[in-house]
């Protein structure tokens, strides 16, 4: 598996590198400054109203699409849909907030052909990218292949989207580079699924956010605050459907772990699935359990004493830096969709999901939205 044709794809374009691509002395002076701009708590505090903005919006518009589609009585009317591509918008838009301080308005009904092209822009780079990552770059060059060619005008235009903005005078952030959006629907929708299929945790969820929600004056916040529980349930989806599916290290001298002696520079990987669902790791751990993380670090959980449980967005200095954005636009987004609507599913089997460049569910689960 090879990033250099991305890489010098980048550079022929003079795109640079970004985090993502550079290593050493390069990344850490890179990495220093964007920590400040998403993951410190000033940054954090910064961007949050950004986020409860978008997320707001979209179940308002959600509100309108169930009164519109859905079936039952004015006001109580339930809508079933896969959401997916309504979450993957949404991510979209909750993420050019943050990084570019502009809305693109894709949950217009019409959004403009600018933001249609980013979104098939991002699209079609995703859908491009496993086979590119696993087959021979040379053989594709060779056969001409159009994928690599959709794949390179996808990120080409991904990245006159993202200029064009900070042309503009947007000064969130310095362009990322971000592996960002990627999975940005996906988690949301599974996280929604796990809800619908656990009415009681649903509920449970539901009341403390309706409380933190009262208390805190419009907050949002102080309302994340006090709803830990959204936390909780953004940890356990990740627990159960880890996007990215491993965490990769490589050691920078000889070590020996669980009596294997591994030598410097091997490729070691955390595989997130196994790990999610062990139960030498995790009491009972096909349960959905939000209120599992917010006991102590041990109590109701297996193993040793490490801590290394949670490992969805990495970990130390090279942890995902969109973690903060991520984190807190899912919980503001369901913290939103659970003062809206009662979730169910009309099928509680379990999804069945397959790995690509990221875990994906085969078939989107449908979700039943019922205004509250
Ligand atoms: C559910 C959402 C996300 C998940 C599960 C996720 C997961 C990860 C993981 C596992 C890593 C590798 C960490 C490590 O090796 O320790 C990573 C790195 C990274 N992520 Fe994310 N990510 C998410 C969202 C985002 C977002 C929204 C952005 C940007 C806005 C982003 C930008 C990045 C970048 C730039 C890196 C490379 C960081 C570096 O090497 O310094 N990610 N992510």
């Amino acid at each position: 598996m090879t990033l250099q044709p991305w890489a010098t794809h980048r550079e022929t374009r003079q795109h640079g590198k970004g985090v993502f691509l550079k290593n050493g002395e390069e990344w850490r002076a890179d990495r220093l400054l964007l920590n400040k701009e998403v993951m410190m708590s000033e940054a954090v505090r910064r961007f949050i109203p950004l986020l409860d903005e978008v997320a707001q919006d979209f179940c308002h518009m959600m509100q309108t699409k169930v009164e519109r589609e859905g079936r039952g009585e004015r006001g109580k009317r339930s809508l079933t849909i896969n959401p997916s591509p309504d979450l993957f918008r949404f991510a979209l838009e909750a993420s050019c907030h943050v990084l570019y301080g502009e809305r693109i308005g894709l949950f217009s009904s019409s959004p403009s052909l600018e933001s249609q092209k980013f979104i098939w822009a991002v699209e079609r780079m995703l859908a491009t990218t496993p086979p590119l990552l696993y087959l021979p770059h040379r053989l594709l060059l060779h056969l001409g292949a159009p994928l690599w060619t959709q794949h390179a005008s996808a990120w080409d235009h991904i990245f006159t989207h993202a200029e064009e903005r900070i042309q503009r005078g947007y000064q969130r952030l310095s362009h990322s580079q971000s592996r960002g959006p990627e999975g940005g629907g996906r988690y949301k929708g599974f996280a929604l699924f796990e809800l619908g299929r656990n009415p009681e945790v649903q509920q449970r969820v539901r009341q403390q956010v309706r409380e933190s929600w009262a208390q805190a004056g419009g907050d949002p916040q102080k309302a994340l605050q006090e709803a830990p529980l959204l936390k909780g349930t953004i940890r356990e989806t990740l627990r159960l459907y880890p996007v990215g599916t491993t965490v990769q290290r490589y050691p920078v001298k000889d070590i020996v772990l669980q009596n294997y002696h591994i030598p410097a520079g091997t490729m070691v990987q955390a595989c997130l699935y196994p790990l999610g669902r062990s139960a030498e790791v995790f009491e009972d751990p096909l349960r959905f359990d939000p209120g599992r993380w917010g006991k102590s670090r041990e109590e109701g959980q297996r193993g040793g004493g490490t801590g290394f449980r949670s490992l969805a967005f990495g970990f130390g200095a090279r942890q995902c830096v969109g973690r903060r954005i991520a984190e807190n636009e899912m919980q503001l987004l369901l913290m939103h969709i659970l003062l809206g609507f009662h979730l169910s599913v009309p099928s509680s089997e379990d999804i069945k999901t397959m790995c690509t460049l990221i875990l994906m569910p085969e078939t989107p689960p449908k979700i039943t939205f019922t205004k509250l």
